[in-house]
């Protein structure tokens, strides 16, 4: 699992540390870790060391601090390295550190503190590998002048550069929103981020996400409370798993009750059930019209048609909320669903169908624009670009205001859940972005949720945490489905469905 901390956690954590060691102990502990990850981006891209160029882009806070530090340890190895100052109050020992190591600094702001282009632009030719010191976790908002400018130039030749450099971020892409991953200005995409303590919400979270690169966090011993983000590995989803047992039956492995496709959708029923089945679950009900019925049935004979006692429900795919006949079935799953506390998902035309509040068991799944217009709904008028903009607090956003746990689907999948537990994931690619692959989804999650129903029904799960790790797990094997269903071109939804055996088996297997 990956955690991720907000910049004022790690504050907290490091007052203590920063008191009881000596000065820049810290830091410099930080900046060796940054200098060696550089040697080790060179050696993977078969660089000599002796011939390489560093520059560092020094910004006036410890941010900047840090990359002095490192560019003098990197000098001292044998790299060439020259410190851009984009401040007139660089960190003063790591300024002295970084000139003892005969770092050539360069005041790269003019005496009205404008950047000097030229020098920039000379310097930044000269380099194969940029460290983005410009500012970490005491930054606010997007990057000011002369930042801003600095950035955007450097951006600029980045892209006109026959050989692209290296850009190596120290602790986070300065510029990105720390906490809640928004990019509200320029921002220097990074191929690998150097992240201290812990990552930091934003690394893990679009459209941040995308500029960070590969993240390596760096441990200095931080005491860190509860993650305020968190995301998944598959041994994680192994211990979320409830793989069955020598005494089960197909009842005690968990019943999903499934409201899914229509006369006009029927496809979304066979795809809904094939991620449910193929997930790992004792049965299916299936509950719809004659058509769909017939063609799960041409697919899945092992669906069982009519109602019964269920674990979970999944209700909504394929499902258009003006087809009255379907939208009442619709309703109907969901009474039960929420007089029999147990827990369901909601998809698709579910969505404009759910009451203003629900438990935190329900898991609401759209993606961008279906989350934009239920936000919408309930007074907050929000487009679908103002969710692709900033996906985290916008999912929250819909945990707190409908008491259910959200999972909003996108490149990065966003799971919030009303008591705050939040999670990202990040499993599959963009092959994934077909119809019906959702369809899928929503029935993975209904057999994790009816197999772990014992812990989430009659009110077992009132903040949500459990829900939302347990969507964050459905997250996690639908999109490694996703990728072995790929290879490298297209999939359809049926055969993302058809390669969730396989992950089971493998994350199952992980150690
Ligand atoms: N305190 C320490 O000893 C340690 C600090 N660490 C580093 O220190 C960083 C935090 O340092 P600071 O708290 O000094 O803060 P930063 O270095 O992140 O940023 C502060 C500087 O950026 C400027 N700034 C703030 N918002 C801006 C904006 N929107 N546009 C342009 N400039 C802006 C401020 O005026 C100030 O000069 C971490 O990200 C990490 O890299 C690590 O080295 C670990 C140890
Ligand atoms: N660019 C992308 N990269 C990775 N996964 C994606 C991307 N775009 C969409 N997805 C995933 O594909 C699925 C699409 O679901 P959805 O939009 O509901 O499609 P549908 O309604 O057609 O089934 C979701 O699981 C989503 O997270
Ligand atoms: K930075």
């Amino acid at each position: 699992m990956i955690r991720a901390h907000e910049a004022q956690a790690i504050r907290e954590a490091e007052a203590p540390l920063l008191a009881a060691t000596p000065t820049d102990a810290l830091m410099t502990h930080a900046a060796f870790a940054v200098a060696t990850a550089v040697l080790e981006e060179l050696d993977r891209l078969g660089a000599r060391r002796s011939g390489t160029t560093v520059l560092l882009l020094v910004g006036g806070g410890n941010n900047g601090g840090d990359a002095l530090y490192a560019g003098a340890y990197l000098a001292r190895r044998g790299l060439q390295v020259a410190a851009a100052l984009c401040t007139d109050r660089p960190h003063e020992r790591g300024l002295a550190a970084a000139r003892r190591a005969r770092v050539r600094t360069h005041d790269v702001l003019d005496a009205a503190g404008r950047p000097r282009e030229e020098l920039l632009t000379v310097l930044a030719d000269r380099a194969g590998v940029w460290l983005d010191g410009l500012t970490g976790i005491g930054a606010r908002g997007a990057l000011r002048e002369p930042l801003a400018g600095i950035v955007t130039a450097l951006a600029d030749r980045r892209a006109a550069m026959p050989d692209e450099p290296t850009v190596v971020a120290v602790d986070v892409p300065s510029g990105i929103g720390v906490d809640d991953g928004t990019v509200a200005g320029p921002v220097l995409r990074a191929d690998v981020t150097v992240t201290m303590g812990a990552a930091k919400p934003g690394l893990l979270a679009r459209p941040a996400e995308a500029l960070a690169g590969r993240l390596v966090v760096v441990d200095i011993g931080l005491g860190l409370g509860e993650a305020a983000l968190a995301r998944l590995g598959p041994a994680d989803v192994a211990d979320l798993l409830r793989p069955p047992l020598p005494t089960d039956h197909k009842y005690t492995r968990g019943v999903l009750g499934l409201v899914a496709g229509s006369t006009t959708y029927p496809g979304a029923a066979v795809l809904a059930a094939a991620g449910a089945l193929r997930t790992g679950v004792g049965m299916v009900r299936y509950l719809g019209p004659e058509g769909p019925t017939r063609l799960v049935h041409e697919r899945f004979p092992e669906v069982v048609a009519g109602s019964g006692r269920v674990q979970a429900w999944a209700a909504g795919s394929g499902v258009d909320p003006a087809d009255e006949g379907r939208a009442e079935d619709v309703r109907d799953a969901l009474r039960r669903a929420l007089a029999d506390g147990l827990p369901a998902v909601l998809d698709a035309g579910a969505l404009a169908l759910a009451p203003e509040r629900l438990p935190a068991t329900v898991v609401l799944t759209p993606h961008a624009g279906e989350l934009a217009q239920l936000l919408t709904e309930r007074g907050e008028r929000t487009s679908r670009a103002d969710v692709e903009a900033a996906p985290l607090p916008a999912a929250r956003r819909a945990a707190a205001l409908t008491g259910a746990t959200v999972l909003l689907k996108g490149a990065t999948t966003v799971v919030a859940a009303p008591g705050g537990t939040t999670l990202t994931q990040a499993d599959g690619g963009p092959w994934l972005a077909t119809a019906g692959t959702g369809d899928v989804l929503a029935g993975v999650l209904g057999a994790l949720l009816a197999q772990r129903a014992e812990d989430l029904a009659g009110g077992g799960d009132p903040d949500g945490a459990l829900t939302a790790e347990l969507a964050a797990a459905a997250a996690l094997l639908h999109g490694r489905a996703g990728t072995r269903a790929s290879a490298g071109g297209p999939v359809t939804a049926l055969t993302v469905a058809d390669a969730l055996p396989g992950v089971v088996a493998d994350v199952l297997a992980s150690p």
